[in-house]
């Protein structure tokens, strides 16, 4: 995706070009099997279902390979992310008791309200207000996202630059998001920043994005996000082991020793 789209052999965008065929072939293989079910009646369920049955205003449903590359850009969208907010959350909440209290006190409220065995169902989520928080500001020092493309539709100018019309801008997430003007010492974690009462002019605050383009797994990734929260809190107390550890990775931020924690466990 971030790559200078040179295809020979060595070259980052030569080896993803590879992987996304073969990736591409066992979708191949999945899509085939599931229309062969909904042929034999099975219901539209899942969104590889819909992508299936979809269709543009002149009834023309997507070919496999348009299919296999929509689910293919859901399965990075959906995992990455995701799971570059659970590593940071881990790291940042790891070096900071006092915020750990905090969101196991949320935690075990939400679990003592369940009977043993009972699943966490959607007005659990809406609970985890501190824990979101956290998680906002989690992404806000270290955004799963860096940033994305926009074309401008005419010539502007912004900060003394003039943009002509039809060129492409590549707006920040973390450059946005640590605005001394809307958060005050801006590298420190501070989940009261989004207090119940206190609202950001819009573009300001800017994890998922925003304008019709937003990210629209937004929802899902809160879920996701939480569940783990909820999971791991429960179960486990944990320190950084490199408090200091470098953070490298090129499009997705990346701890480069791995970070390792030393993990406690308890049961709330
Ligand atoms: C913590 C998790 C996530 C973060 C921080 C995140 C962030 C973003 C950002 C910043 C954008 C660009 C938005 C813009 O251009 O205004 C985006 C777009 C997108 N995201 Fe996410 N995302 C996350 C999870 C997900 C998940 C779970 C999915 C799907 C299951 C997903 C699917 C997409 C798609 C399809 C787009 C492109 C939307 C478009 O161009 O119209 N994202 N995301």
């Amino acid at each position: 995706m971030h790559s200078i789209p040179l295809s020979f052999p060595g070259t980052t965008f030569y080896r993803a070009n590879k992987a996304a065929a073969a990736i591409c072939k066992e979708l191949g293989i999945i899509i085939r099997e599931k229309r062969a079910r909904m042929a034999e009646g099975e219901q539209a369920q899942d969104i590889l279902s819909h992508t299936i049955l979809a269709t543009d205003p002149s009834g023309k449903h997507m070919t496999e390979a348009e299919i296999a590359g929509k689910i293919m850009g859901l399965l990075v969208a959906g995992y990455s992310q995701v799971a570059t907010a659970m590593t940071f959350f881990m790291k940042y909440v790891g070096q900071r008791p006092d915020i750990y209290a905090k969101i196991l006190t949320e935690q075990t409220e939400v679990a003592t309200a369940k009977k043993a065995g009972e699943l966490l169902d959607w007005d659990d989520i809406q609970k985890m207000k501190y824990s979101w928080n956290v998680i906002y500001e989690v992404m806000r020092l270290t955004p799963p996202i860096q940033g994305a493309f926009r074309e401008a539709l005419t010539d502007f100018t912004y900060a003394g630059y003039t943009i002509p019309k039809g060129w492409k801008i590549y707006w920040t997430v973390s450059t946005t998001n640590k605005n001394p003007k809307y958060f005050p010492d801006p590298e420190k974690l501070d989940p009261s920043r989004y207090d119940d009462g206190k609202a950001f002019p819009p573009f300001t605050f800017v994890p998922f994005g925003a304008g019709p383009r937003m990210c629209p797994g937004k929802e899902y990734a809160r879920l996701a996000i939480l569940t783990f929260v909820h999971n791991v809190v429960k179960r486990f107390k944990w320190e950084v082991v490199f408090p200091e550890e470098k953070i490298g990775g090129d499009m997705m931020p990346i701890p480069e020793k791995g970070l390792p924690i030393r993990l406690q466990s308890h049961s709330c």
